[in-house]
């Protein structure tokens, strides 16, 4: 989420409640979409007036929506995971749109934007659980992530997700730091499902330790940062590449809640000719289950003061990486003293030595 030092945005979960409810927060801004009634012209692009939901398919994809998880023909175990394990009730607008597409044969590619918290993990979490031959012991999904932090975050969301199904998954993030993310470098991943950062997961290609042969789904989370020049472009590509060489049955999925026009371009060209798009603004498609608020933080301190009393008071575990490159070393000491916390400063956060540094001096290494 960009934020500036300024604005801090919270997100925070309550009971979901069916999509057509009204809102319960003043500051929730939650545009109605009768996602039933949008239809497609002869073309194959739409885009409804009112929601400014766009979706290009291809001549070949016929669109529906699914308005429970049983239209998708998910398989029981997939749907107790839901149920029982997320407390999932029924698809999210977004998911209610890019599940079938990404479902449903010829499994094309998809590029999909569409804003933070209206539900993209999960659509792409359950693409890969429901595409996945439990029987098949090989890798035959792969969830590329810019940093650590989100490819640990996703692995989660699969075991919780997928805790019924039996399908193994590893999170391919490189360094030790935690035995559960511990890769064993030597030994080929004979887990169903990866999810890892794009440095370990070329690496495991090039030493083929990462088998290819079975792959039928490539994710790129946070595809803006994936595709972009300055972000791990070159990396993503040699991945392709590595994939090309092996399979071509191999359906590829963007997401992100933002592309700028040469990253959507960009992402337009390395998808097979025949794939499908759903650009949605950015204020709509707002979860139910998540409300958010805007605060102003007139500065650093403040806004760890929300962090602390806001988010901390709901009692919800939770890991905070403070990115404070700029922050001033006074402040970082008074804000652990005050709120008797370690507080990581990571000169370049992608960077495995700076980041290891940084924890081993927090005292959390
Ligand atoms: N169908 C659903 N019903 C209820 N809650 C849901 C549903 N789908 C997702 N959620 C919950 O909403 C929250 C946001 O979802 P998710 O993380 O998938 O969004 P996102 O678009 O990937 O956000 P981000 O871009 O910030 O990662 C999560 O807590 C998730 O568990």
């Amino acid at each position: 989420m960009a934020e500036t030092a300024a604005d801090s945005v919270i997100s925070k979960e309550k009971d979901y409640a069916p999509a057509s409810t009204s809102s319960t927060s003043e500051e929730k801004v939650v545009s109605e979409i009768d996602i039933q009634n949008l239809t497609i012209d002869d073309s194959n692009k739409f885009l409804d007036e009112d929601s400014n939901i766009k979706i290009i398919t291809s001549g070949d994809t016929p669109y529906r929506s699914a308005f429970t998880f049983e239209e998708l023909n998910l398989s029981p175990p997939l749907l107790k995971g839901l149920y029982v394990e997320m407390k999932y009730q029924k698809p999210s607008k977004i998911q209610a749109i890019s599940l079938p597409l990404i479902l449903d044969p010829p499994y094309l590619d998809l590029i999909a934007q569409a804003h933070n918290g209206s539900g993209k993990t999960a659509c792409f979490t359950l693409g890969m659980l429901s595409r996945v031959d439990p029987k098949l012991k090989a890798p035959q999904a792969l969830c590329c992530c810019p940093t650590r932090e989100l490819a640990i975050q996703n692995s989660e969301v699969l075991r919780k997700m997928g805790k019924y199904t039996g399908i193994t998954f590893e999170c391919a993030i490189g360094g030790d730091f935690t035995t559960e993310t511990h890769i064993k470098k030597r030994s080929p991943i004979t887990a169903q499902v990866v999810i890892g950062t794009p440095g370990t997961i070329k690496r495991r290609m090039t030493e083929k330790t990462l088998g290819l042969s079975y792959l039928m789904m490539l994710v790129f989370d946070e595809a803006d940062h994936m595709l972009a020049k300055e972000g791990f472009k070159d990396d993503s590509l040699n991945m392709m590449k590595h994939i090309g060489r092996v399979t071509s049955h191999c359906q590829v999925l963007l997401f992100s809640a933002t592309f700028n026009e040469s990253v959507k371009k960009f992402a337009a060209k390395i998808v097979k000719g025949n794939h499908n798009e759903l650009f949605v603004k950015k204020e709509e498609l707002s979860l139910e289950s998540v409300i958010q608020y805007k605060v102003d933080c007139p500065d650093e301190l403040a806004k760890v003061m929300v962090i602390k009393d806001q988010i901390l008071e709901f009692g919800e575990r939770a890991v905070f990486n403070l990115l404070c490159g700029d922050m001033d070393e006074m402040i970082m000491s008074k804000i652990e003293t005050h709120f008797e916390m370690k507080i990581a400063k990571v000169p370049d956060w992608r960077n495995e030595e700076d980041f290891k540094a940084a924890m081993r001096s927090a005292g959390l290494l």
